[in-house]
C-alpha cells in the first residue's frame, strides 16, 4: 500500500481523509470513542505536514432514496464535537456532503485546520451498486481536495464511493491506522500458531455467516454466541422462541455443521441461554438450556455454563480472533457472557497466545466492561473488515491503494 510519504509535500494542500467514525451512541451521546481516537495519529501527521484536512465518514446505515437526505439520528455532529475535543481545536461540520455548505467550509479551511462533511451515506450514491453513480459522488468529493488518505479501516471492505472510487481520482495513500491493522491481522492469516480459535457473536448475522464458511477451512475451533447462535441451534433442530433468527440460512448452517464435522473443526455452541419475555423487558426471565428455549422467550446472552465452556475452549489457544459480543452487553444483565469470553481470551493471551478483537461493538464492550485493553494483543477498529481480512479476502479499499496502481 502507498504511504502518506508518497503524496509528497502537503504544505498548503487540502487532504480528504476517509475515517470510520461509526461509533456507538446512546441518546446522542458517544458511549465509546475508540474509533475517533484511533484516527488521531493520521490526522495529526497530516496537520503537522501543513495540510488542511477534510474528514469524510459514515454513521450507521441510513437509507436515503432521493438524493442527499439529512436524518438527525445519523448526523456526525457528536463525532465532530468529540474529534474537536480530542484534537484540541474547533472542527466545523458541513451541513451537507459536497453541496454549498461543504464547498464554503472547504474554501475557508486553512492549513492546520480540520473540517468534517456530514454523513457520507446521506447520499444514496455512496453505497450504490451502480458504478457510474458511485463514481459521480466520488468525483464531487475529489473536487474538494488535492489528495486522499484512506484511514477508515472499519470500512475498507466496502466498495463505496468515499472508500474505493475516490482513491482512483486523487493521489491516494493508506493512513497509519490502516497499516497497523493490516500488519496485526496478518499474524492470524499467515500461518497462525495453533490451536487457532475463532469466537463469533453480534447481531449482523447474515454478514457473518459467510465468514464462517471460510473460517471452517482455517480455524481449529469456532465458538458461536450472540445473535447468530440461534440460527445454529435451529439448524440442530432446537426451538429458539422469539430470538434473532435468519430462517433462510438454516440449511446453509446445516451445511457448515456437516463440513466442519468432516474436516475435524470443532463448532462449539452455547449449552444455556439467558432469556427474557421481550427484547425491552425490564429484567431477564431466567436461564434455560439451549435446547429448551420456550416459544415465548427471547435469548439475549449465553448462559453461565456456556461462559465457562467457552473459556475452557479458549484456554489452550495460541491464535484467537474474536468478533461480536456474546449478548446484549450494553445492558449489564446480559453482559456476563461477553465478559466470560473476554476474560478467557485475556487468560489465553497471558499464556502466550496472540489475540485479536475485531468489531466496533466488541472493542467497545472491552472498554465499557472495564476490561484491560492491554490484555489483548490487538484490538481492531474493524468489524466486518477485520473478519474479511481473516478470511483471506482481497478488500477493495485496500486493493485500490496498492503500490501497483
Ligand atoms: N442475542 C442477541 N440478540 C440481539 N442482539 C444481540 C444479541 N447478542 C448480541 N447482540 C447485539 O449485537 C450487537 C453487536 O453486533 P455486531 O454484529 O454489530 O458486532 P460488532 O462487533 O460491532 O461488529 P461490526 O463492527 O461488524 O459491526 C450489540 O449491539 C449487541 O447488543
Ligand atoms: O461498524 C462497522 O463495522 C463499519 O463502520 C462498517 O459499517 P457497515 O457494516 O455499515 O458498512
Amino acid at each position: 500500500m502507498k504511504t502518506i510519504a508518497t503524496l509528497g509535500d502537503l504544505t498548503g494542500k487540502k487532504v480528504l481523509v476517509r475515517s470510520d467514525f461509526n461509533v456507538p451512541l446512546k441518546e446522542g451521546v458517544i458511549t465509546d470513542d475508540g474509533r475517533i481516537r484511533a484516527a488521531l495519529p493520521t490526522l495529526n501527521a497530516l496537520l503537522d505536514a501543513g495540510a488542511a484536512v477534510i474528514v469524510t465518514a459514515h454513521l450507521g446505515r441510513p437509507k436515503p432514496v432521493d438524493g442527499f437526505t439529512f436524518e438527525e439520528k445519523f448526523s456526525l455532529a457528536p463525532a465532530a464535537a468529540r474529534l474537536g475535543e480530542l484534537l484540541g481545536k474547533d472542527v466545523k461540520l458541513a451541513a451537507d456532503l459536497t453541496g454549498p455548505s461543504a464547498q464554503e467550509t472547504v474554501a475557508a479551511l486553512q492549513p492546520g485546520e480540520v473540517a468534517m462533511l456530514e454523513n457520507v451515506r446521506f447520499d444514496p450514491r455512496e453505497t450504490s451498486k451502480v458504478d457510474a453513480e458511485r463514481e459521480a459522488q466520488a468525483a464531487e468529493l475529489a473536487a474538494l481536495a488535492d489528495a486522499f488518505v484512506s484511514d477508515g479501516f472499519g470500512v475498507v471492505h466496502r466498495k463505496q464511493a468515499s472508500v474505493y472510487d475516490v482513491a482512483k481520482l486523487l493521489p491516494a495513500a493508506a493512513g497509519t491506522l490502516v497499516f497497523k491493522e493490516v500488519d496485526s491481522l496478518s499474524r492470524a492469516t499467515t500461518d497462525p500458531e495453533r490451536p487457532y480459535v475463532v469466537v463469533l457473536g453480534g447481531s449482523k448475522v447474515s454478514d457473518k455467516l459467510g465468514v464462517i464458511s471460510n473460517l471452517i477451512e482455517k480455524a481449529d475451533r469456532l465458538l458461536i454466541g450472540g445473535g447468530m447462535m440461534f440460527t445454529f441451534l435451529k439448524a440442530q433442530g432446537h426451538e429458539v422462541g422469539t430470538s434473532l433468527l435468519e430462517a433462510d440460512q438454516i440449511e446453509t448452517v446445516q451445511g457448515y455443521l456437516a463440513r466442519a464435522a468432516e474436516r475435524g473443526v470443532e463448532i462449539v455452541l452455547p449449552v444455556d441461554v439467558v432469556v427474557a419475555d421481550a427484547f425491552d423487558a425490564p429484567a431477564p426471565a431466567g436461564v434455560v438450556a439451549a435446547d429448551a428455549i420456550p416459544a415465548d422467550k427471547i435469548g439475549l446472552d449465553i448462559g453461565p455454563a456456556s461462559g465457562e465452556l467457552f473459556a475452557a475452549k479458549l484456554a489452550d489457544a495460541k491464535t484467537i480472533a474474536w468478533n461480536g459480543p456474546m449478548g446484549v452487553f450494553e445492558r449489564p444483565e446480559y453482559a456476563a457472557g461477553t465478559r466470560a469470553v473476554a476474560e478467557g481470551i485475556i487468560a489465553a493471551t497471558s499464556n502466550g497466545g496472540f489475540s485479536i478483537v475485531g468489531g466496533g461493538d466488541s472493542a467497545a464492550a472491552v472498554r465499557i466492561l472495564g476490561l484491560d485493553e492491554d490484555g489483548f494483543s490487538h484490538i481492531s477498529t474493524g468489524g466486518g473488515a477485520s473478519l474479511e481480512l481473516l478470511e483471506g479476502k482481497v478488500l477493495p479499499g485496500i486493493d485500490v491503494l496498492s503500490d501497483e496502481n
